[in-house]
């Protein structure tokens, strides 16, 4: 069973040139909408059936759902697989960066952040990488054009002293005790906030700090989804040393009740999310 999770990792890694080479020309809306009511593009599309292919087609992947589309896929026994084919995918357009996200999780979808076993993302920067979360170890990889990765961090950490933050949202549309929040923070950290998580989450990774996609007034559910964004991300940041929540505890605890349901997510060092669930 254990080679079905290092299948599904190098199934992404693989992938990603591909996907990144197959992005020029998708860069169109469709007239569909996803699940989460958002219209899809071309590229989301795509990824999504080039992914899908892939990963049902492993031995030891019994389900397999993704943020595009609707319900699960059942094709076997074991892991069950869940993907964000393009992570910030309206960065397309501008051509910023963007991610694809995979978490690995040993139980029936929708899964609880505590049976992950693996998570890891695909960052398309002005390189890609790739960070990877398994027993408790983080590592980042350099995708080379050919879908191999070479390890360029081992044992990745939260630097101790955070220098950015980037918080998701309509200002006017935080909550009071978000913007409460935000307002300390801003008077101790860096604003960086590039509108992909993948991107957004790797710089507090590389340089410490916080990354929320918070609780909104007209959504309190927030925007992002446990099962493809929440439980991976918080996966890969507490591995490596850092701390996740949805304002009450570690998105990991959260209870799984649909595969679409959405949370707050604040992702980033232990002192700075004890201060936001203190203040909440
Ligand atoms: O445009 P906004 O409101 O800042 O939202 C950005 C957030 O939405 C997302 O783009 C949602 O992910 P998708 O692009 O996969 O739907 C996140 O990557 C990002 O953190
Ligand atoms: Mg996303
Ligand atoms: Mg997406």
């Amino acid at each position: 069973m254990s080679d079905a999770i290092s299948e599904a990792i190098g199934v992404v890694a693989r992938s990603a040139p591909e996907i990144r080479n197959g992005l020029a020309g998708r860069r169109r809306k469709t007239d569909a909408e996803n699940a989460s009511g958002e219209t899809q593009l071309a590229a989301d599309v795509w990824a999504d059936e080039l992914l899908a292919e892939r990963l049902t087609a492993i031995d030891g992947v019994g389900q397999f759902a993704s943020e595009e589309r609707e319900g699960v896929v059942e094709c076997g026994e074991g892991y069950g697989v869940t993907v964000d084919p393009l992570d910030g995918s309206s960065n397309l357009k501008p051509n910023n960066s963007m991610g694809t996200v995979l978490g690995v999780y040993d139980a029936e979808l929708p899964a609880s952040g505590r049976n992950l076993v693996a998570a890891a993302y695909v960052l398309y920067g002005p390189i890609t990488t790739m960070v990877v979360a398994r027993d408790g170890d983080v590592t980042e990889y350099v995708v080379e054009d050919d879908g191999t990765r070479r390890a360029v961090t081992e044992d990745l950490t939260l630097p101790e002293d955070p220098t950015v933050y980037g918080f998701g949202g309509r200002v006017p549309d935080w909550t009071d005790r978000f913007g409460d929040y935000a307002r300390e923070i801003e008077d101790e950290l860096k604003l960086r906030y590039g509108g992909a998580m993948i991107g957004d989450v790797n710089q507090v990774l590389t340089y410490g700090g916080v990354f929320a996609y918070p609780e909104l007034e007209s959504r309190p559910e927030g925007k992002l989804r446990l099962q493809f964004e929440g439980n991976p991300i918080a996966y890969v940041v507490e591995s490596a040393g850092g701390a996740s929540s949805n304002g009450e505890e570690s998105l990991l605890d959260a209870d799984a009740e649909a595969i679409h349901q959405r949370t707050p997510v604040y992702v980033g060092n232990e002192g700075l999310i004890e201060r936001l669930e203190a203040g909440f």
